[in-house]
């Protein structure tokens, strides 16, 4: 049957956490350069030592997300306050061998990947005899393994525990609400156990997705493996171990993407002023890839962001994918969803060809959209809503 006119169709939902805030973890084993990542990253002071467990409780901060589209509205507008997007990042301590039945910081650190909503696997492929490496000498690949298993393991931990409290009101108690709920930890069970597949991995139905969602394994957050090189083999672009690396991910975690960087370079060049550094990027030939890892995070959350531009403000509102224009408007303020009449979308690249919001709507690329519509990366909207006594007010 079709959706009666002017309802709200339902799209499929995402996998994981539900929101805006949503953040990404720094995951490995101790020592493999995380803090130092995170402190590139953040340009913070969080501690960056060498020796194992160094960062003990998480540190947590926001990076800009750079854009050009961004960066063009804050030109052209030259607005007071300019508001770009930013990604959620946490530096959690690092995980060892057995960190499933406790060793090392164990649960505590599990529970802070838990507290995150997709990863950056982060591995040490450089050499260095003064830097320990927990598990003796350097293999990254096997350092995935450890790592993909414990969180595997963590699951099946988590998992045995729900199934049996299930089986009993399903089994034994023929309580039908929770069957959907069994049914889908079942098989996860099986496939986590039969298969090592991780829950990210497989092609759920709306109804064990909703499941799923109230259970948020680990294995289910996305994740993007980030290798940390020497600050030669970065510039180089080779390393003995990338080959390898990249052959584990297409056999344990096809598609998940991998991107090398250098701790050691990014360390170097944060140092540099501007003109010194563009210089030093020629020389060399390479350039910072904390950019594209920011980029890759922000997407990984299946996060995107809609602008509202003028000249008090150029700002991006961070939305979940798949977000309809009413809840899109409610992250401005909860009046704007309630009282909900229309947004009026227009998009960059139109405002770039054209010069101006008038020429656009002249051009008829200014377009009116409903409550359906589902806002598309780097819209910039215009809401009107009805705010309480009947009084129609345009906001940006
Ligand atoms: N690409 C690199 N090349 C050489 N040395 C590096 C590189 N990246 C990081 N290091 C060095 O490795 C050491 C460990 O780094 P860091 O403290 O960032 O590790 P960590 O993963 O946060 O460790 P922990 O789990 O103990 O918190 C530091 O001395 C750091 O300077
Ligand atoms: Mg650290």
């Amino acid at each position: 049957m079709p959706p009666k006119k002017g309802a709200v169709e339902e799209l499929p939902p995402l996998l994981g956490r539900l929101g805006t805030n949503l953040k990404v973890g720094i995951l490995g084993l101790p020592n493999v350069g995380k803090s130092t990542f995170f402190n590139v990253l953040t340009k913070s002071e969080a501690q960056a030592e060498n020796f194992p467990f160094c960062t003990i409780d998480p540190n947590e901060s926001r990076v800009p997300v750079s854009d050009p589209r961004f960066d063009w509205l804050c030109d052209h507008f030259k607005p007071a306050s300019k508001v770009p997007a930013f990604l959620n990042v946490v530096d959690i301590a690092g995980l060892v061998k057995g960190a499933s039945e406790g060793q090392g910081l164990g649960n505590a650190f599990l529970s802070h990947v838990s507290a995150c909503d997709a990863l950056f696997h982060l591995c040490r492929s450089f050499e260095d005899d003064d830097i320990t490496h927990v598990e003796g000498e350097v293999n990254p690949v096997r350092d995935l393994d450890i790592i993909s298993d414990e969180l595997r393991l963590k699951d099946l931990q988590y998992l045995d525990a729900q199934v049996s409290k299930l089986e009993k009101l399903v089994v034994r108690a023929n309580d039908k609400t929770k069957k959907i709920e069994y049914e889908t930890l079942l098989r996860v069970q099986k496939m986590l156990t039969e298969e090592k597949k991780p829950v990210r991995k497989e092609i759920w139905n709306e109804k064990e997705i909703e499941v799923l969602n109230t259970h948020l394994l680990l294995t289910a957050k996305p994740l993007v493996y980030l290798v940390n090189l020497s600050e030669t083999d970065y510039i180089r672009k080779k390393n003995k171990w990338l080959p390898k690396i990249k052959a584990w991910i297409d056999e344990n975690d096809p598609g998940a993407k991998l991107i090398p960087f250098s701790g050691a370079f990014e360390l170097k060049i944060i140092e540099m002023p501007g003109d010194e550094r563009e210089k030093f990027y020629k020389e060399v030939s390479a350039t910072s890839n904390l950019d594209k890892i920011v980029h890759t995070g922000y997407e990984a959350l299946q996060l995107q962001y809609f602008f509202t531009a003028g000249e008090d403000e150029v700002k991006c509102w961070t939305i979940q994918k798949n977000t309809k224009a009413p809840q899109a408007a409610g992250r401005i303020h909860t009046d704007f969803e309630k009282g909900f009449i229309m947004a009026e979308v227009m998009k960059v690249a139109d405002l770039m060809e054209e010069g101006s919001e008038t020429k656009v709507k002249a051009a008829g690329k200014y377009r009116q959209q409903g409550r359906n519509y589902v806002c598309e990366d780097g819209d910039i909207i215009f809401f009107k809503f009805n705010a309480g006594a009947g009084l129609t007010t345009k906001k940006k």
